[in-house]
C-alpha cells in the first residue's frame, strides 16, 4: 500500500480538494499536520466533506493555529513554536499527507516543509496550477524537492486544460504527469468521478 505526500506549488492550487478525492479513490487515512488558519474551515473538515470516507478515516492535525499565514509565524502569532518531533508519521497505511502552501514554505524558522518531508522518506505528488506562471513555479518546486532528496511520485495538475504547459514541464522537469483535475462542483460525488477519470489509481499504489 501507500503513503504519500501532497505538496503544490503555492498555497490555493487545490492540494486539499486533490488530497480529498485521493484520500477517498485509495480509502486512505488523512492526516493535516500543520493546520493555519481556523475561521474559514480546515483542509481536515474539507477532506472530511469531500472524502466520501467515514470520519475515522480524518486523522486529528498536529497543531491547530489560528492565523492564515506561514505555519512558522502562526505558530509565533499563538505564543508557541512547533516541535518537528510532533510530527511524526502516523502509522496509518495508505494514508495522504497534506503539507501547507508551497514546498518550502518554513514550519519553524529552521525547517522548510521539504526537509519534513525529507525526514519522512514518503513520495511526493506536486499539485500545480495549468494558468500562466504555472511552468516557472511547478519547475522551482521540482528542483526544490530534488535538492532535498525528495522523490517525486509526480504531478497532479488542478483546473482547465493546457497541454503545452503541463508536457514542457513534465519534459524539462523530468517528472511524471499523473493527471488533471478539472474543477468540478465541490461534492464527493462529482469529485469522485472527477479523479476516477482522470487518474489512475495503480499510479498511487
Ligand atoms: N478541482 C477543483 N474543483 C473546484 N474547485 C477547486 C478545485 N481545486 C481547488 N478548488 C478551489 O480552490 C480553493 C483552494 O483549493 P485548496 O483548498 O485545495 O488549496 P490548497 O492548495 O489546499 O491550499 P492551502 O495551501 O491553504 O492548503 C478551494 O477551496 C476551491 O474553491
Ligand atoms: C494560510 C494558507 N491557507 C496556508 N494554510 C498556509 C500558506 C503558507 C504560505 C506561505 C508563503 O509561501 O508565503
Ligand atoms: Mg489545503
Amino acid at each position: 500500500m501507500s503513503r504519500i505526500v501532497v505538496t503544490g506549488t503555492d498555497t490555493g492550487v487545490g492540494k486539499t480538494v486533490f488530497a480529498a478525492a485521493l484520500t477517498g479513490a485509495l480509502r486512505a487515512h488523512y492526516w493535516k499536520p500543520v493546520q493555519a488558519g481556523l475561521e474559514d474551515g480546515s483542509d481536515t473538515e474539507s477532506v472530511a466533506a469531500l472524502s466520501g470516507l467515514p470520519v475515522d478515516h480524518i486523522l486529528p492535525e498536529a497543531y491547530r493555529l489560528t492565523t492564515p499565514c506561514s505555519p512558522h509565524r502562526a505558530a509565533e502569532l499563538d505564543g508557541i513554536e512547533i516541535d518537528p518531533a510532533r510530527l511524526a508519521l502516523p502509522a496509518h497505511n495508505p494514508l495522504v499527507v497534506e503539507g501547507a502552501g508551497g514546498a518550502l514554505v518554513p514550519v519553524t524558522r529552521r525547517i522548510l516543509y521539504a526537509d519534513v518531508f525529507a525526514r519522512w522518506g514518503l513520495p511526493v505528488v506536486i499539485v500545480a496550477r495549468t494558468e500562466l506562471g504555472t511552468i516557472n513555479h511547478s519547475l522551482l518546486t521540482v528542483e526544490a524537492l530534488r535538492a532535498r532528496g525528495v522523490s517525486i511520485l509526480g504531478i497532479a495538475f488542478s483546473g482547465d486544460a493546457n497541454e503545452d504547459s503541463e508536457a514542457t514541464i513534465c519534459a524539462i522537469g523530468k517528472v511524471r504527469r499523473l493527471g488533471r483535475l478539472p474543477h468540478v462542483p465541490l461534492t464527493a460525488p462529482s469529485l469522485s468521478s472527477a479523479f476516477a477519470s482522470a487518474f489512475r489509481l495503480e499510479d498511487f499504489r
